[in-house]
Parts: structure tokens; C-alpha cells; sequence
């Protein structure tokens, strides 16, 4: 199996790029399906597997994509003819769910797979179906599919409130809105800079989307859109897992292009922990050296402490001495990584939706899997304060969102190697 072994005992140290964001770059592609004239060309466009998979999507429906070179794409959506988007697409990432507010917008129209949960929690979509119904949709879910119709062919602009600020649902809506009948109003909007990403984007097409970044998005509707020219913001919880990893190794790294707004939380509780952090308007850097403190984290929605920062944290406390504790309150199930650190040597308690760490002089390299790409990067970052070597599995996982992660934690010092499953038909010829 493709494993990512980590020596252990390694400091971190120099300086390494932050890639486009993965979480800001899925809706943006999922808005090109809107109809616009001429194409968009994307830069900065993470090459992960979550991409390739929703350009695989786009595809399927009619986009035509064009790598224009290794971070730039190019999308048509002149093309774009079908309304369903398939379930065995759909299923590989719920990301793919965005499409549904795009296709609405278009058609009038669209059946989409249902996205099903994960193993950090159920995931529901009913703020994004209420959402729609509100603009006008008639909803039904059957057969694994979710199927929208709007009598009239064009949504209405509508006032919308989001019981839960949810990233997906404000920017599902925000995509079927931006070419309804009148004005949209979503209360109690998700804050996270890939709305404002995405809201950015779409203006330059035209749209006209006001108040992306508080908590109450206007969006007056438009008739046309077109192709434009987007540079995708940089990732920030891959900034943040390199500077996690400066401070669990005692290290000195800087990542150029993190915007350290995007980072408040982290950075805070990073210099609460007792390391420095420096920032300038090309990037940030943390340096640690000595024994850190503990911390109390609370995850919560921007701009509160990410929840996928939550488990390369907890990394981190697993070695900090003295007691921390995390509280998850975004997804119900995304604890999955302790078991892997306790095979470590963590010491983790769970008491519902908060886990107590008490910090151990060291981990213990070992056999672990990463069970989501957040637990992937944790384990990474345990193994490499581990005595020993780590063998981290599920590596599949950490492909859907870090860019050539190996080579970014060696160009830092690391010592870590990817190595690749062996072809089952090799494995077959040894065992004869
Ligand atoms: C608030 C938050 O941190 N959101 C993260 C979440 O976005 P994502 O869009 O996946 O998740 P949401 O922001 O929608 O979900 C946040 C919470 O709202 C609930 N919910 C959501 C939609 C819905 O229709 N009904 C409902 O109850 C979810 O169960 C969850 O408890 O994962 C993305 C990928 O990791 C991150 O980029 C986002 O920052
Ligand atoms: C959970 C994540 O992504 P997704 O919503 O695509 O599962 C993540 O980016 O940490």
C-alpha cells in the first residue's frame, strides 16, 4: 500500500510556498458551470486529486479545461449541455455537491448525486436545499439523487437565513442567486476568505455580490456573465500545518504567501504556545525553540480556529507539556486521528466533543493511517517528533489536499519519502 514514511527526530527549517487554496479553488470551479461568455483562466490552481476529480465533473457536464501550464486553467462553459451531475463523480468528493447551485441557475433545472457523509461527520445539505427553495426551487430527493426545478425556468432573489453560518450552503447560494430574478439577502453568512474568494471571482464575471466577508451577503442579479482572469488565494490550512510544523520541531519556517489575516486564530494561540511569529506582506514566520506551553483550542467557524487545523494541533500538544484540551465543535466525528497518535504514545482522552492531551516527553514512530487529509497531515507532523520511523497510510487522503507534500516538508529539512503501492500484478507474479 502507498505509505509516507517520516523519520523522526527532524527540525524544520527555511522556507516554502503556500499553493492555491484547495477549499477556495472547488467552488470556483464549480461556478464556472455558470453560463458566461468567452473563458476564465484560474491561476494558482492547486493540481490535487479533489481538483483533477471536479474538473473530471466539469468535464462530464460539457466544461472544456485546459491546463495552460502547471498551476493554470483555462474553462469554457459555453459548451456546457448536461443538468445531472453523475453519482460516481459526485461521491468522490463533496465539493462536487456545488454544482447543484450553478446547474439551477443555468437550466432552471439539475439533479445532482447525493454527497453522503464522511468520516468526520454526516455533512448534511438542508441549509443548501432550503436555500434554494427559498429562490424558488421545488426540492425532491429520491433514489440517491437530489432533483431541483424552478417553475419559470429563472430563481427569484429572495431573503435567506442561515441557521448554521456553513461554508457550503452560502456558497451554493450564492452561485444560484448571482443570476436570479432581483435582489438576494443571506443573513448569518459563512465569513471564511474562500467565500470572498468566490464572491471575487464571480464579480469580475459580472455578478454583482456585495458583503462577502460579513455576515450578510447582498446579491442583486444579473443577466449576463464572462470569462475572467482569477488568481485563487493561497491555502491557508497548508500554511498553517507548516508553521504547526515549525513549532512541534522547535524549527524556523517561513511560508511565502500565507496571508496572515486568514491565520489570526492559529497565529495567536501559536504565540500563546511560547513561539514567535513574524509576518510581512509576503508571508509568516514562526520559529520555536524550548519547551512550549499548553493551550485550550476551541474550533469554531471563521474567524475562530479552523476545524481542519484542529488535528495538526493536536500533533502538536500531544508533545507540549502539561494538559490541553480541544474541543471540535464544526464536525461531530472528526476525532478519528487519536487513535492513531495514542498508537504513538499520545496521551488523549475524549470526553464528547473535547479531548483532553496531556503532553509526553516523546512519541514512538509507528504504523498509522490517516483516516481523513487533515488526520494525514497530523500524523505526518507526529511522526516527525517521533522516536523512530512513522509509516503513514491512507495517503490518498492527504493527496486530496496537500500539493507535493513530501517535497515541501524535505525542501524544510525533513527526512520523508513517498513510497508507492506496489502494482497488484507485481504483487501477484511474487507470490508464484
Ligand atoms: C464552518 C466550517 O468550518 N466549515 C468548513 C467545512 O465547510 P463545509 O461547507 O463542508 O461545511 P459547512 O460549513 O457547511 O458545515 C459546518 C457545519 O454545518 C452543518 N451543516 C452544514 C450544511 C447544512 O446544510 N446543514 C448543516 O447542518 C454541518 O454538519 C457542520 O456541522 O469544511 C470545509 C472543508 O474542510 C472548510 O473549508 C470549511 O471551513
Ligand atoms: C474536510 C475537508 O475537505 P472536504 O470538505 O472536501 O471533505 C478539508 O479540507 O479538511
Amino acid at each position: 500500500m502507498t505509505r509516507i514514511v517520516v523519520q523522526g527526530g527532524q527540525r524544520l527549517s527555511g522556507s516554502v510556498r503556500a499553493s492555491g487554496a484547495k477549499n477556495a479553488v472547488l467552488p470556483i470551479l464549480a461556478a464556472a458551470l455558470l453560463p458566461s461568455r468567452g473563458a476564465s483562466v484560474l491561476e494558482d490552481v492547486p493540481n490535487l486529486s479533489d481538483v483533477r476529480h471536479m474538473i473530471s465533473l466539469l468535464e462530464v457536464m460539457g466544461v472544456e479545461a485546459e491546463w495552460v501550464d502547471s498551476t493554470r486553467l483555462s474553462l469554457s462553459a459555453e459548451t456546457v449541455e448536461s443538468k445531472e451531475a453523475p453519482a460516481d463523480l459526485v461521491r468522490k468528493m463533496r465539493a462536487s455537491f456545488l454544482v447543484l447551485g450553478p446547474l439551477l441557475s443555468r437550466f432552471g433545472y439539475a439533479r445532482v448525486a447525493m454527497p453522503g457523509g464522511c468520516s468526520i461527520g454526516e455533512r448534511p445539505i438542508d441549509l443548501h436545499i432550503k436555500g434554494f427553495e427559498a429562490l424558488g426551487a421545488e426540492v425532491e430527493i429520491g433514489n440517491g439523487f437530489i432533483e431541483a426545478r424552478v417553475a419559470g425556468g429563472r430563481l427569484r432573489g429572495a431573503k435567506i437565513y442561515l441557521d448554521f453560518a456553513s461554508v457550503g450552503a452560502t456558497q451554493n447560494i450564492m452561485m444560484a442567486a448571482v443570476l436570479a430574478d432581483g435582489k438576494t439577502v443571506i443573513e448569518n453568512a459563512a465569513k471564511e476568505p474562500e467565500i470572498v474568494d468566490l464572491a471575487n471571482y464571480l464579480n469580475k464575471m459580472g455578478a454583482e455580490v456585495r458583503g462577502a466577508g460579513t455576515d450578510e451577503i447582498r446579491i442583486n442579479g444579473v443577466r449576463e456573465l464572462r470569462g475572467v482572469e482569477h488568481t485563487v488565494i493561497p491555502d491557508r490550512i497548508e500554511a498553517g500545518t507548516f508553521l504547526i510544523g515549525a513549532a512541534i520541531t522547535g524549527g524556523d519556517v517561513y511560508v511565502e504567501g500565507a496571508i496572515s489575516n486568514h491565520l489570526t486564530p492559529l497565529l495567536f494561540k501559536l504565540k500563546e504556545s511560547g513561539a514567535t511569529v513574524v509576518d510581512d506582506v509576503y508571508g509568516v514566520r514562526v520559529t520555536a525553540n524550548g519547551p512550549l506551553r499548553p493551550l485550550d483550542v476551541k474550533t469554531l467557524v471563521y474567524p475562530g480556529f479552523p476545524t481542519d487545523l484542529q488535528a495538526q494541533m493536536m500533533a502538536m500538544l500531544t508533545v507540549t507539556p502539561g494538559t490541553s484540551f480541544i474541543t471540535e465543535t464544526v464536525f461531530e466525528n472528526r476525532f478519528m486521528h487519536v487513535a492513531e497518535l495514542k498508537r504513538m504514545g499520545a496521551d488523549i482522552r475524549i470526553d464528547g466533543r473535547t479531548a483532553m492531551i496531556k503532553g509526553v516527553p516523546r512519541l514512538q514512530g509507528a504504523k498509522v493511517t490517516s483516516t481523513d487529509l487533515r488526520a494525514g497531515a497530523c500524523l505526518i507532523l507526529a511522526g516527525l517528533v517521533a522516536e523512530g520511523d512513522t509509516e503513514v497510510y491512507g495517503v490518498h487522503h492527504i493527496d486530496r489536499g496537500y500539493v507535493d507534500i513530501c517535497d515541501k516538508f524535505m525542501r524544510l529539512g525533513a527526512e520523508l519519502k513517498r513510497v508507492e503501492a506496489e502494482p497488484f500484478s507485481l504483487i501477484e507474479k511474487k507470490a508464484t
